[in-house]
């Protein structure tokens, strides 16, 4: 178990594969810890330094007071990456890993030469939607709202898999301050402009059956950046590294393999 401090929170970084390897960064969702790309490693090519960290409020990782800002998860993944000497990684964000995927790149092209834009937007959902479901949260605990999060992580035929349960228990044992800070952070966010005038690779990732981020929001934003590809992978949800592991690991192989990164 490995802890790395940046930007004051100590996070809790796991890396796998080749210390020496070109550098792939893997940011998660809301509700999830570093475990939701515990089933696409192994279907990933040799010779990568592969890097997966819980975001703050998530997973082992400090859990500071919130309310955050979309500028404070983006600027902890930013120290991170300093403190672990990459340059010029991969970085895979999924949903508001996305968004700090975003930021990140547009922040420090240094540090990243290419991005996946997974299951995410330049904008996701809207402030009244997000409020009701904080103020959900506030009276009810994560618990409230867990059912529906399922509905929209999973596409129906991996709705009733029973690692589902499984998925419910990372998403109601997060931090509800963490949760609710990085709910903040979402609701906030408008990265249009800025992501419009991304200048790197960017490969998109959507899952047909996302009733969090729609296909259609992810193609609007990847088709903002020029050069940017997309990929929808069908009868997925929100979260498809979980539900086709094989499937998203041949589109990052893929686009690894394009940008010449192994
Ligand atoms: O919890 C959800 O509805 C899905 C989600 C939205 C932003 C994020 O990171 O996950």
């Amino acid at each position: 178990m490995r802890m790395v401090e940046a930007n004051g929170v100590a996070l809790h970084v796991r890396e796998d594969g080749d210390p020496n390897g070109a550098p792939v960064v893997f940011s998660n969702s809301l509700g999830t810890d570093l475990r939701l790309w515990d089933a696409i490693l192994p279907h990933l090519p040799a010779g990568l330094r592969m890097v997966r960290y819980d975001k703050r409020g998530h997973g082992l990782s400090d859990c500071p007071a919130g309310p955050y800002r979309l500028e404070d998860l983006v600027t902890d993944a930013e120290a991170l990456l300093d403190a672990l000497a990459i340059r010029d990684c991969v970085f895979v964000g999924l949903s508001v890993g996305g968004l700090i995927a975003q930021s990140l790149a547009a922040r420090r092209p240094d540090l990243i030469r290419a991005a996946v834009l997974s299951n995410t937007a330049a904008t996701m959902g809207d402030a009244a939607m997000w409020e009701a479901r904080m103020e959900a949260i506030r009276t009810g605990g994560l618990d409230a709202v867990a059912e529906a999060v399922m509905d929209r992580w999973f596409g129906k035929s991996f709705r009733h898999d029973p690692s589902v349960a499984l998925w419910k228990n990372m998403m109601i044992r997060t931090p509800q301050e963490g949760y609710l800070g990085c709910c903040a952070a979402i609701a906030a966010a408008d990265l249009t402009e800025s992501t419009a005038a991304l200048a790197l690779p960017v490969l998109g990732i959507a899952g047909a059956e996302d009733g969090a981020c729609p296909a259609e929001r992810t193609a609007a934003t990847v088709g903002s950046i020029k050069g940017g590809r997309m990929e929808t992978i069908p009868a997925t949800g929100h979260l498809p590294c979980v539900e086709a592991p094989e499937a998203y690991a041949t589109l990052l192989t893929q686009f690894l393999k394009e940008i010449g990164h192994v």
